[in-house]
């Protein structure tokens, strides 16, 4: 009965598409466009169709958001399927609890991402990004020395591995205090190795039948199941992908075993003797994140102290909840400016600008030069370049990483809308009415495009007036009207935009309330790390060399889950994620 009453909601939305698909496909696979369009057609609240008949709420108003993610969180949990599949993976890391275990944690990870951690942390993640830096130059060197291209020539390279090998060492290192080397590709070891492989999403349509068994079964028989699932003979691809899951959960639970392990023996010595030896993984086991919160959790009441299952959870999660998102941001960042090369040219003379007055001000202190004598910025200098922050802000908002994500009631509500939408019979309604089991999609891709306020502000209030209204305004900020506003000094977004309560800069990029991302300095700091390191040397284009047979490199951002950048047939097969970009030294 629950099902059938979480059914109705009372607002307008798209025709079916498909008898069980509903409306999913156009939205989940390639459905980037889609997603906008149907809140540009419908406004902050509509009902879709999902699988198999279900009709979901899909949200992106903000006043329902704030009510949903911040003021009513605990009627809006995660979804069951997510939480139980993340225990199954991770273990009890802050993505697999609710309630009260959750705000334990939250609690005493929360100070671990502050600033003042953030502004320890920056040498770690120059000395990756100046590798990175390293390793593209010495690539663009070693074409011209050997005649494939003079050094004013550009070359054409698929920055993607190397940015995402660049963000498992930002991670590992940052975060873990483990040195994992992904950048070095002699020195790769099983663990790091694992982390990249991408077979952890593969297996997502095992989601909505983790917590099934693991509510129903004793761990005997979860064991036994996940056994019988990944036997040998059992052919598919998917159930390949099983087998390949499992072996990563074993790498990923033995190898954050051993660190945890020698992180606490280390926390045992006197803090002289700290500074004297190496660890083995070569780790910065002072800086890094975990180290902090072992130092935290010893310190804390026995009450709220964290047990190593939960240490060893928050480990595995923060590599799956970093990792890839990070390395889309930044991918999008660069291909941006290969888009805009003005806005290209004017971020890398912020940034020489800054370098060069803080390599003056800063020439006593060798941490400030990296080993090419390229200064290296402070963390306040680095966070506050306009431009930089800029381009971080707006490649950040108009294309989030994780661009939508399910919440399930877990009683009736009634949620408030600040921009009132059409109920299923045409009438302007301010409340939504859900039953308890209701799943919602919380579009934070749409809420991020949301440019109505200051729109619906010059109507003095008058009812919004169908689609035609938020069209207009959708398309008014296309993107490179965007760029061409942070070129004139305008940071978009802020005037007429609505004002989101989310975490980061009042977009939803990173969530709103209790379980919005605990790493988003991290990442923004990393994000802009790696264009100071890589602006100064390095100039980016987009591809145009044709191939043997002709055809210029095109690329497309797919959005399916995260968005993932791949070049479109006929130069490529419009799949495999790609990021190829024209690559030209800057001082030569
Ligand atoms: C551009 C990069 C990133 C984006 C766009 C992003 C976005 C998000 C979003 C939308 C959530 C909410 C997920 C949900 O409620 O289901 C989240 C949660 C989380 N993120 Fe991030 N994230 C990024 C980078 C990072 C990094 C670098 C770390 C760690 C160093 C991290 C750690 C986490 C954790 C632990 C959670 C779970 C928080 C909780 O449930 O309490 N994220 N992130």
């Amino acid at each position: 009965r629950a099902s059938r009453r979480a059914n109705d909601i009372d607002v307008a939305g798209p025709e079916k598409e498909h008898w069980w698909k509903g409306n999913m496909e156009s939205m989940f696979v390639d459905g980037f466009q889609r997603c906008l369009d149907i809140a540009a057609d419908y406004g902050g609240a509509v009902k879709i169709h999902a699988l198999f008949g279900e009709k979901w709420l899909y949200v992106s108003d903000p006043r329902a958001l704030h009510y949903i993610l911040v003021k009513e969180q605990h009627t809006f949990e995660e979804n069951d399927g997510f939480l139980s599949c993340n225990k199954f993976i991770f273990g009890d890391g802050l993505i697999s609890t609710l309630g009260e275990q959750h705000r334990k944690q939250r609690k005493m990870l929360n100070p671990v991402f502050s600033t003042s951690n953030m502004r320890e942390l920056l040498p770690i993640i120059q000395t990756i990004s100046h590798q990175l830096k390293s390793i593209l130059v010495s690539n663009l060197s070693a074409r011209s020395e050997h005649g494939h291209a003079r050094s004013r020539e550009s070359m054409e390279l698929d920055v993607l591995p190397w940015l995402s090998r660049s963000s498992l060492d930002c991670i590992c290192e940052g975060v873990l205090g483990y040195h994992s080397a992904a950048l070095d590709t002699g020195n790769e070891d099983e663990y790091t190795d694992a982390l990249r492989i991408p077979s952890i999403t593969k297996t997502m349509m095992f989601r909505p039948f983790v917590p099934v068994v693991t509510r129903n079964s004793s761990l005997y028989w979860r064991k036994k199941i996940v056994n019988w699932l990944t036997i040998g003979w059992l052919p598919t691809q998917t159930m390949r992908n099983f087998r390949e899951l499992r072996r990563i959960v074993e790498i990923m639970d033995s190898a954050s075993r051993a660190i945890l392990q020698e992180k606490k023996a280390a926390l045992q010595l006197p803090s002289s003797a700290l500074s004297q030896i190496h660890d083995t993984s070569g780790g910065t086991r002072e800086k890094d994140m975990m180290s902090i919160m072992l130092r935290a959790n010893a310190s804390s009441s026995e009450a709220e102290r964290l047990s190593d299952t939960e240490l060893l959870g928050q480990m595995n999660v923060m590599i799956f909840a970093g990792l890839e998102t990070t390395t889309v941001a930044v991918a999008r960042a660069l291909y941006m400016l290969a888009k805009h090369p003005h806005i290209q040219e004017q971020l890398r003379t912020e940034i020489c600008g800054a370098m060069a007055a803080y390599q003056v001000f800063d020439v006593n202190h060798s941490h400030a030069k990296d080993e090419s004598g390229s200064a290296r910025l402070s963390y306040d200098v680095l966070m506050n370049l306009p431009l930089l922050n800029a381009v971080v802000r707006e490649t950040l908002r108009l294309y989030p990483s994780v661009p939508v994500l399910i919440r399930r009631t877990t009683e009736a509500a009634s949620i408030p809308l600040q921009f009132p939408v059409r109920s299923a019979s045409g009438e302007d309604i301010d409340t939504v009415r859900v039953a308890k089991n209701q799943r919602l999609l919380i579009s934070i891709i749409a809420a991020n495009h949301n440019q109505l306020s200051g729109a619906r502000m010059r109507q003095n209030g008058n009812p919004i007036d169908g689609s035609n209204l938020l069209k207009v305004i959708f398309s008014a900020y296309h993107e490179a009207y965007l760029f061409i506003k942070i070129l004139l000094g305008v940071t978009p977004g802020d005037k007429d935009a609505v004002r989101y309560s989310g975490v980061y800069s009042s977009m939803m990029t990173f969530l709103a309330g209790n379980r919005s991302c605990i790493g988003f300095k991290f990442a923004e700091m990393e994000m802009k790390d790696v264009l100071a390191a890589l602006l100064p040397a390095i100039h980016f284009a987009l591809p145009s060399e044709p191939d043997d047979n002709g055809n210029v490199k095109e690329i497309y951002w797919k959005m399916s889950g995260l968005h993932t950048p791949v070049v479109k047939a006929p130069a490529g097969d419009g799949e495999t994620p790609h990021l190829p970009l024209s690559m030209r030294l800057v001082r030569e």
